[in-house]
């Protein structure tokens, strides 16, 4: 909730004008997840780290690309030829780079008595195992753990609210009532917090319909299979990649009263009580699931609230609303602009 107040105060001053709201969004979730890997958060006007987030957008969204899909085919040929799956290399060495600089800096102070964060503990147990070649901690796994960590825990829930804000400018009515049920639960002289969920039934099923619908990791995270398999009654050798397609469930015509079209009524029941379909697979499912739902669930219903609380949000008068979407790692809303009007 802190990070919210930084991210209320810096709305505040755009005075209900119109604003496109992808980097303050990617700015402030990222800095939830800074705050536990690099124990700090990076303000808003941080032009380093402003680079960073979009070099990280641009790398998602280049990983799909024809040129990687051809670099993944025909790695020796494409290593010769320049275009942009060049770019893609020169982001990732960047945030590697930045990655680094960090956990130099954690080195420099470092007290292995009072660990701050993610990257504190983390140097712990390398020196704890240096014995232990098999236990996988080092200094490599540690950059790409926070690397892990920092691609996973931004994007994805950065872009999930702002189809939760694109939504709620194409569906007023649904606005309305989200903030009515906001009003009854929690009132305007505190803010929302994490026990007024199971209070909030339609707020919760606008945000799962929210997440069903903008579909954000639509293939998953690509894995391989370690051993001989048969799924279903199809063999699958050792060594298939597999691309798990969520969209065909979250979309499936035989799991959801409206599969295709956004409506709340999917996650409630006849009584108006909340009601989660096993469907609902945003996160996949199974041992590799994400590790980060709970935070993201958490993050999504503390952002969405408090913004909803405070605010009525709508497109710039005289434009209509659209649900086009960029295709990449992530599928994401094209650019847009939003008034944040104070209620
Ligand atoms: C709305 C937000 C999010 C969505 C929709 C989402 C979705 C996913 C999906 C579909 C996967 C692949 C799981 C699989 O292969 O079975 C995944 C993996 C992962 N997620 Fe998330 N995620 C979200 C937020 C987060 C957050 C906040 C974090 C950070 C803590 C995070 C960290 C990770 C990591 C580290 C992996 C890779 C796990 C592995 O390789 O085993 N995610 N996520």
């Amino acid at each position: 909730m802190e990070e919210y107040t930084f991210l209320h105060k810096t709305i505040m001053d755009t005075n209900g004008l119109p604003f496109d709201p992808h980097y303050f969004i990617n700015n402030a979730v990222s800095n939830i997840i800074c705050s536990m890997v690099f124990g700090k958060r990076f303000e808003y006007t941080d032009q380093r780290f402003l680079n960073l987030l979009s070099l990280m957008s641009k790398a998602l969204k280049l990983q799909t690309s024809v040129w990687i899909q051809l670099y993944s085919v025909f790695p020796s040929v494409m290593d010769l030829i320049p275009g942009p799956h060049k770019d893609l290399f020169s982001c990732f060495h960047q945030v590697c780079a930045f990655i680094r600089e960090e956990v130099d800096k954690h080195y420099a102070d470092w007290d292995p008595s009072s660990p701050r964060d993610f990257i504190d503990c983390y140097l712990t147990e390398i020196q704890k195992r240096k014995d232990d070649l098999e236990a996988g901690f080092h200094e490599e796994g540690l950059q790409y753990a926070v690397l892990d960590l920092f691609v996973a825990g931004t994007e994805t829930t950065s872009t999930t609210l702002l189809w939760a804000f694109v939504y709620m400018m194409k569906y007023p009515e649904v606005q309305e009532k989200v903030q009515a049920e906001i009003g009854r639960v929690v009132g305007q002289s505190r803010r929302p917090n994490f026990d007024d969920r199971p209070s909030m039934p339609y707020t919760d099923a606008v945000i799962h319909e929210v997440q069903r619908m903008s579909n954000v990791v639509p293939l998953s995270v690509p894995r391989m299979t370690n051993e001989d398999t048969i799924l279903g009654g199809y063999f699958i050798p050792k060594g298939t990649q597999i691309i798990p397609n969520l969209t065909s469930v979250l979309f499936d015509q035989t799991k959801w009263k409206t599969s295709h079209s956004f409506d709340p009524q999917n996650f409630l029941n006849t009584q108006g009580e909340f009601e989660k379909p096993e469907a609902f697979i945003p996160f996949s499912i199974g041992k590799r699931s994400c590790p980060g739902e709970s935070l993201a669930r958490m993050e999504l219903f503390l952002f969405f609230t408090s913004f909803l609380q405070s605010f009525t949000l709508s497109p710039p008068e005289g434009t209509q609303t659209s649900l086009d979407f960029k295709f990449g790692m992530t599928l994401s809303p094209k650019p847009f602009r939003i008034s944040f009007t104070p209620r």
